[in-house]
């Protein structure tokens, strides 16, 4: 059995070797039993997920499953009615700035300020994030560069295309240089070119010992970015773990379907629209 074998098997997510004993890195993320009700829906029951160091971790599932709201609820946005968060071991409720520093984050309808520019916005939040000056000047215009924001220096935020937008919260998010980046729906309404400059980055960052947790409905781009995957479905998990051992031998999409598509009709359309 190789190593990589039996650490997936133990569920040993990375290690390293250090004076030839085996020193196992804390998880990135670790949710235990988090729970979060809407009135009488449970839009996240009893979850847990354990996201190893160095990962790069899918979460899909169906409209409404809880992704957003368990990744809310991760980073500190959303306080949870039960269970606990840790980031790098840090509890995010108990302990939050500690945990924070650590996180880079593009929540879901990201709330900016409008009336600045791109650059004076990134400014603005790298010198919120203890940046200095020139430091948070300098990581504001090679994000820009490389996300290729710079030709609208003058353009406001409130004037961005949706794409733009997105592109500027993922600026925004890795602006501080975090360890560990959570993203809901990163690639959302931004155009391929961009998102693979962007797919590209977040290689390099989780090949350089950064962990990426991001939420996607495109199979295909989870299939060729993470190496971790969970299936969530009514607030719960309904498969987790390495990508391969999720698909069982089959693709990321068919897997979807068989755990949470029960009642897929494809016949179904409406009578009045033309066929
Ligand atoms: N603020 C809220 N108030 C009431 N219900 C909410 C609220 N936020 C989420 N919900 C409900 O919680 C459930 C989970 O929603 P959530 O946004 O987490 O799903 P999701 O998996 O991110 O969905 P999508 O893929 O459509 O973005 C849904 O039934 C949703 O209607």
């Amino acid at each position: 059995m190789t190593e990589t074998v039996w650490r997936q098997c133990l569920a040993i997510p990375s290690a390293w070797t250090g004076g030839g004993r085996e020193i196992v890195r804390t998880p990135a993320l670790e949710i235990t039993n988090l729970g979060k009700r809407f009135g009488d829906k449970a839009a996240v029951d009893d979850l847990s997920l354990r996201v190893p160091a160095g990962a790069f971790f899918g979460l899909v599932g169906p409209n409404g499953a809880g992704k957003t709201t368990t990744l809310s609820m991760a980073v500190g946005l959303l306080r949870p009615d039960s269970g606990t968060v840790r980031v790098e071991g840090l509890d995010v409720w108990a302990d939050p700035i500690p945990a924070r520093t650590r996180l880079g984050v593009l929540p879901d309808g990201l709330a900016l300020p409008e009336r600045l520019t791109g650059r004076e916005l990134l400014v603005f939040l790298g010198r919120l994030r203890g940046l200095a000056p020139p430091v948070a000047a300098a990581r504001a215009d090679e994000l820009l560069d490389i996300l290729d924001l710079a030709a609208a220096d003058r353009t406001l935020v409130i004037d961005y295309s949706t794409g733009m937008r997105k592109k500027v919260g993922l600026a925004a998010a890795l602006l501080h240089g975090p360890s560990l980046l959570v993203l809901d729906e990163p690639f959302e309404a931004v155009d391929p070119v961009s998102a693979l400059t962007i797919q590209a980055m977040l290689r390099r960052f989780t090949a350089g010992g950064g962990t990426v947790v991001l939420s996607s409905h495109v199979m295909a781009t989870v299939e060729q970015l993470c190496d971790h995957v969970a299936v969530v479905h009514r607030g719960r998990i309904a498969a987790a773990g390495p990508l391969d051992q999720v698909r069982a031998g089959s693709t990321l999409e068919q897997r979807f379907v068989d755990l949470v598509g029960a009642g897929l009709d494809l016949t179904r359309s409406p009578s009045w629209l033309a066929s």
